[in-house]
This record gives structure tokens, sequence and C-alpha cells, in this order.
């Protein structure tokens, strides 16, 4: 992973090489703190050792218990499932994957009606095993193989805690499972038995995953001069101080457009704290370029926008062609047009004074990969640290999840009495 930050330097909000001067001592105090709880495999630290802690041969057993499948659903939200579906997003394989992260009935109706049951390895996946909608949507999916006349138990690998609804299914039915990593919040569970079990099963090279980790680990210094993950971390930190309140991801390459998803979670939900954070926005290269690069280049200044390729990508060549006008692109090749809009769009930013990170991988595979999450994960410890807040929480989620409990008969909670108490103003 390599990141470029000189699109950040004076512009509208800006750094300068004096204010990254003046951060890099905070960095090397930060780094400090964080590599002490990286050695205590204190909560939240730890999820930076799973590049060496995660167990490749642990997740490769769990899995050899079933014939290659022809698909693998994921029944799992939030960390629990968006590692997992980056992984598959991004490399190709012959066993499709299928995610179940949200509660739509139409949706999952349409995916089940779809699925080779028969021949699909459900992978149930929830840190704490009572997440509504992950176990909702477990029982649903059951329900539709036992109608199928499939047996579950012989299709279904269990991820989650030592207790909960889930671990008690496991072993009430001896189903294959795995425990989730101790001290690590799901956000940051990619690089472990959360995130990896897909990627083993779709025929991934895991071991080569985690040794994309170990790069990053390895690139973790007490300088942001030594450390992409470190300069990104804080450059984004400072731009955020400055007043670039969101942070546009936009990835060209369309195997990239669910990482953007994966840092979603990571960013918002490690760094809205106390009042402060900075607004992930999910972008995709180079089409919001003719959908949001408009507010980006036009809007108001308090946006960060970062690039993210690969430097090496297969290609498809653009043929010649006789059509007036079009010559320019005859003989060139989708690969050569999609970076020079990424170049393009780049410039067109810093030339409208917005900043703008480039962050670079070599290619789009497992090494690649592993290290990018590790980087990205690293990034947002760091900037947590550099922001004082409590970068591996997630209290302000619980609210909206008693309510719902509560609406539905799950016990006695004022959040769901708030629900009747909501204003309206109505306009039939
Ligand atoms: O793995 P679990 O416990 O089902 O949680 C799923 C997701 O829900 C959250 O706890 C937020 O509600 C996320 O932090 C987590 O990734």
């Amino acid at each position: 992973m390599r990141v470029d930050l000189g699109n950040s330097l004076e512009t509208t909000p800006g750094l300068t090489t004096e204010t990254l001067d003046r951060l890099d001592g905070r960095v090397a105090a930060a780094h400090e703190r964080i590599t002490a709880g990286m050695a205590d495999d204190e909560f939240g630290y730890a999820a930076l050792n799973l590049p060496q802690t995660a167990d490749p041969d642990e997740i490769y057993a769990a899995v050899d218990g079933f014939d290659r499948p022809e698909a693998v659903l994921t029944v799992g939200i939030g960390g629990s499932a968006l590692g997992a579906a980056t992984l598959s997003k991004a490399l190709e394989s012959d066993v499709d994957a299928y995610v179940l992260d949200n509660v739509d009935p139409d949706d999952t109706r349409a995916l089940l009606a779809d699925l080779p049951l028969d021949d699909t390895v459900v992978n149930v996946v929830s840190k704490s095993g009572t997440t509504a909608e992950t176990l909702a949507n477990f029982l649903v999916v059951r329900e539709a193989m036992t109608e199928a006349g499939v047996d579950w138990t012989e299709r279904t690998l269990v991820t989650t805690g030592e207790s909960g609804n889930l671990r008690d299914l496991a072993d009430r039915h001896g189903l294959p499972s795995l425990p989730v990593p101790d001290g690590v919040p799901g956000r940051f569970s990619a690089l472990s038995t959360v995130g990896l079990p897909v990627a083993a099963l779709q025929g991934h090279d895991v071991e080569s995953v985690l040794a994309g980790g170990r790069d990053g680990m390895e690139r973790l210094s007490g300088s942001l001069y030594e450390s992409p993950a470190y300069a990104y971390g804080a450059a984004t930190y400072a731009l955020a101080e400055r007043g670039a309140r969101t942070n546009a991801v936009m990835p060209y390459a369309e195997s990239l457009e669910t990482f953007a998803e994966w840092f979603a979670q990571l960013w918002a939900e490690s760094l809205g704290k106390d009042g402060l954070g900075q607004t992930p926005v999910r972008a995709l290269g180079a089409t919001d370029q003719h959908s949001q690069l408009q507010l980006y280049r036009a809007g108001p200044p308090d946006k960060l926008v970062t690039l993210v390729r690969p430097t090496e990508r297969a290609d498809v060549p653009i043929p010649e062609t006789d059509l007036d006008g079009l010559a320019y692109l005859g003989g060139s090749s989708l690969g050569g047009l999609l970076d020079a809009e990424f170049e393009a769009t780049e410039a067109s930013l810093a030339a409208a004074g917005v900043p703008n990170v480039r962050v670079e991988i070599d290619r789009v595979d497992e090494r690649s990969l592993g290290e990018l999450l590790y980087g990205m994960e690293a990034a947002c410890v760091l900037y947590g640290e550099l922001a004082s807040v409590s970068t591996f929480t997630q209290p302000a989620v619980e609210w909206g999840k008693k309510a719902a409990r509560g609406l539905l008969g799950g016990g006695d909670f004022a959040e769901a009495d708030a629900v009747d108490e909501k204003r309206e103003l109505r306009v039939d």
C-alpha cells in the first residue's frame, strides 16, 4: 500500500509540510500507545495483531468438512459480513459468494429462490450471537433449506462468541464452528476467523491475505513519513480538524467497491464519537465522476477525496474505430481509459483546491488486499488516538436496537415508547 499526500497540501481545507512535521511528534506518541496496546493484546489494539495471531489452519480445518460448494452465503451484518464480502467481491472464484446482511423480504425471497440450497454453505457470523437481523435471516434460511429437503446442519458453518444463541445452536447440533477473536471489534475482524472462511471456501490463499497484513504491520513506525497507514490516518485527521468533515472513498476498480463499504463502517463506527468524526462516503471511479464529482469540486469546501487504485490490472483493448471524434479511444484500452480518468479526476480536484489523497496497491490480489485492509485499520486506530476518541466501542448503535426489540415485544424498553412520541407533520 502506498499513499501520496501531495494533493492535500495548500488546498481548502489543506495541510502544509510544517503541519505534518508538527503532527509527526504526536504520531510517534500515538504509535507508542498503539504498540503497547498490541503488546498486551488490549481490547481493540489486539486487532492489529491479527496477521500474526489468526491461524489459517484453524480456518481451513473448519471449512474442510464441506465439499467445494457451488455457492457460499454469508448471513451476518456489519463487521461480521463486510470483511468477507470485501474479499469475495475483489477476488475471482468459481464459488459464488452471496451476502444476506439486511432484512428486506423481497431481496431475501429473491436470493433464496436463486440459491442452489443443496450446494450452498451457509456461513452464519455474529460476534454477539444476538443480532436480530442475522438471527432472523438465519431462521429464514434454515426454514428454506428444510422446505427444500436440505439438511441445514450439514451445510452450516457458525462463527460466534463463546456464548449466545448461535453458540448454543452450534453446540446443540454439533455444527462446525469457529470462535471470534478475543478483544477485536467486528469492524476490525476481516483478517480473522470472521472474514476469512469465505475466502477459504472460495479457494483463495488465506495465508497470503495474512502475509499482506504482516506487510502492513512491518510498516508501522514512529513516523508518518515511514508508514503509509499512519500517513493516511494523520492526514485525514488533520484535514478533518481543518474542516474536511467528509471523506469520499473512491476506488477506481469495481473489485474494490465493497472495500469502500467496509471502510465506511470502520471509519464511521470507530471515529464518530463525542460530536467528532469524518463522514465516509462510498463512491466508485469512474462511475461517480458522472454522479458525485460536481459536488466534490464545486460544493462546500468540507471534503477530502480518497482515490484508490491498483497499479497493475488486466486489460481490455478498445477496438479501432472510424467513428469521427472517437479515434482517440480506438486502440487504447479500458484500463488505460480508467487510469486516465483517475489521474484526470485527481488533477481536477487539485485544480479546484479540493484535498485528495492517492492510495495505491500493486494489484487486487490476496496479499495486496490484506495489506490494504490492515493499513486502513491501522490508519483508523491512529486517527482515533490523535482525536482522543474511544475507537473500539459503538455505544450509539444500542438505542435503536432496544427500540426495535421493544416494538417487536422483545422486552420493555423506554426507547420503544419514544417511537410513539414521534413529532408529525404529514404531507399526504
Ligand atoms: O457480530 P455481531 O455481534 O452480530 O454484530 C454485528 C455488527 O453490529 C454492530 O455491533 C453494531 O450494531 C457492529 O459493531 C458489528 O460489526
